[in-house]
């Protein structure tokens, strides 16, 4: 099994600001106070994923999941360590990323699929399957501007899935579609990883995780907690101790669907 993805010790630090104004960073400083902490969101992370593995990323909100995702995906560079991949990258981190809000749903739709590397001739071949599965009926041709969130995850979903890539990423995209809509992405999923596509998937329910992966890594405070089997990482996290409550509470591709 060759090797797409290998973080080595990757670590990606954020600073916060206490203050908004310039007068109230003069007036803490004058006073010794504080006025900005740097904290590391992905600390000292290292693991490899092999072709066609489909891994779990889960942690509790402020873990460092979507850090992880957004250094594997080349929005941002790590501070100090590497993150290397290999192929074609697909995939949704943020719900609308990407997205002129001016342009309607269809001028998104060829300008989203050219950021993911798609020609336009790709593009052309799978226009229609894109428009379908979003199913955005007259709307496609509004403003995105006016689009519901769970409306611009659904344009986003659909180009991103029919990219022909290596590593498929999904984050929070899925937690606004409806019921119908995530049912059709994760019967998607199901079949692009069947195809031996690389799954990298965000998630908090447990049911959905089950499905879809074969490999768990658990972040806690931008640490590596955890990496190994699906089984072993819910129970790691206590998931499976409400089940029902955790699957009904997130993406719903864990309940009963
Ligand atoms: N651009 C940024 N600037 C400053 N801090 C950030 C930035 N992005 C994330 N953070 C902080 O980094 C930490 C990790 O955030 P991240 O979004 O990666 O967590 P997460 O595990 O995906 O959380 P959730 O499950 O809630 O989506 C949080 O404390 C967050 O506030």
């Amino acid at each position: 099994m060759s090797t797409v993805i290998s973080v080595e010790h990757a670590t990606k630090s954020f600073t916060m600001h206490y203050h908004r104004s310039l007068k109230q960073i003069a007036l803490a400083k004058a006073r010794g106070r504080q006025t900005s902490d740097t904290f590391n969101a992905v600390e000292d992370v290292s693991f490899t994923v092999g072709q066609g593995e489909s891994v779990g990323l889960m942690g509790l909100n402020g873990s460092g999941k979507s850090t992880l995702l957004k250094l594997i995906s080349g929005v941002m560079q790590p501070d100090s360590g590497s993150v290397l991949t290999r192929g074609r990258i697909a995939g949704l981190i943020a719900t609308g990323a990407g997205f002129d809000l001016q342009l309607s749903g269809r001028d998104n739709l060829w300008l989203n699929a050219a950021i993911l590397g798609m020609s336009r001739a790709e593009t052309a071949r799978k226009l229609d399957e894109i428009v379908e599965f979003a199913d955005l009926g007259k709307f496609l041709d509004t403003p995105v501007t006016y689009y519901s969130s769970g409306m611009k995850a659904r344009l986003g979903f659909a180009v991103a899935i029919h990219v022909d890539a290596d590593i498929f990423i999904a984050d929070e995209a899925l937690a606004v579609g409806d019921r119908p809509f995530k049912r059709k992405c994760k019967q998607k999923m199901e079949e692009i990883v069947a195809q031996g596509t690389t799954m990298f998937y965000v998630s908090h329910a447990p049911g959905s995780v089950r499905k879809l992966c074969n490999r768990v890594l658990v972040l806690e405070q931008g640490r590596l907690g955890f990496d190994g089997g699906v089984e072993e990482g819910i129970h790691y996290l206590h998931y499976d101790d409400d089940d029902e409550d955790t699957q009904t509470a997130d993406d719903g591709l864990g309940v009963d669907i």
